[in-house]
C-alpha cells in the first residue's frame, strides 16, 4: 500500500516536473522568437545534394545503369571550374561533379577525398541578396561578393562550411 501510493506520488510529481520544463522550453523559445525579428527571406526546398567523383563517366554510369536513374549530359561550366551531370530523383537532384581547370575548387576536395564524396547541399531561397545581407550581419562568410549564375541559370552562393557545421552550402535563387 505504502509502496503504491509512492509509485503514484512519483508519478504526479514526474508529471509536474515535466509540465513545468516544458513549460520553461515553451517560454524560452517564445522568448527567443520575440526578440528575433523576422527574416525577409525564406529557405525553400532541397535542389540537390552534389556529391564530388573521380571518374565521371563511371559515375555516370552507376547511377544510369546500375541504379537506373535518368540521368543528364556533361556540361562543362567553367566559371566554377566543373564539370556536372545531374541525376533526376523526383523529389530532388544529384549533381556529380568533376573537376575543370588548374583551379577547380573541386580539385582540392578530391585529393583530400579520392573516392569522391558529398561536396556540397543546395537550397532555394526566395531573396537570395536578403539572404546575403542578414547573413552577412550575422558573421557566416560567403564565398564570392556577388552570387554568380549557378548551374541552373539562377544566382548562386557558397556559406563557408567551417560556419555551417561542416557543410559547404550553396544557396540557389528559386
Ligand atoms: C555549378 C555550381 C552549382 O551547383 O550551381 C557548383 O556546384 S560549383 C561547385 C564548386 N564550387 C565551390 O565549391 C565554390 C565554393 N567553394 C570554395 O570556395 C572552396 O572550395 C572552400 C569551401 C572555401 C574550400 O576552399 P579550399 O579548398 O581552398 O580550402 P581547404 O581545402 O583548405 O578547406 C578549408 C577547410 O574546409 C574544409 N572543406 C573544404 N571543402 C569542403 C566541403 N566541400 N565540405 C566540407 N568541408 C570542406 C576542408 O576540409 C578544410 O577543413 P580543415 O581545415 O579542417 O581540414
Amino acid at each position: 500500500m505504502a509502496a503504491s501510493m509512492g509509485r503514484v506520488a512519483a508519478g504526479l510529481l514526474t508529471r509536474s516536473q515535466t509540465s513545468a520544463s516544458t513549460m520553461r522550453t515553451l517560454s524560452m523559445s517564445q522568448s527567443l522568437t520575440q526578440n528575433t525579428p523576422r527574416p525577409s527571406w525564406k529557405l525553400g526546398r532541397l535542389n540537390h545534394i552534389a556529391i564530388a567523383v573521380p571518374d565521371l563517366e563511371k559515375a555516370q554510369s552507376f547511377y544510369k545503369n546500375v541504379l537506373g536513374a535518368q540521368v543528364s549530359e556533361t556540361v562543362p561550366l567553367p566559371e566554377h571550374g566543373v564539370y556536372t551531370i545531374f541525376v533526376e530523383l523526383g523529389n530532388t537532384k544529384l549533381e556529380l561533379l568533376y573537376p575543370l581547370g588548374e583551379k577547380s575548387p573541386i580539385a582540392g576536395f578530391l585529393q583530400k577525398n579520392k573516392a569522391g564524396g558529398m561536396h556540397h547541399v543546395c537550397i532555394e531561397v526566395d531573396d537570395i541578396k536578403a539572404a546575403m545581407a542578414e547573413l552577412k550581419r550575422k558573421k557566416i562568410r560567403i564565398l564570392s561578393e556577388e552570387p554568380k549564375i549557378g548551374a541552373h541559370g539562377k544566382p548562386v552562393i557558397f556559406l563557408h562550411p567551417k560556419d555551417c557545421d561542416g557543410v559547404l552550402i550553396e544557396l540557389e535563387q528559386a
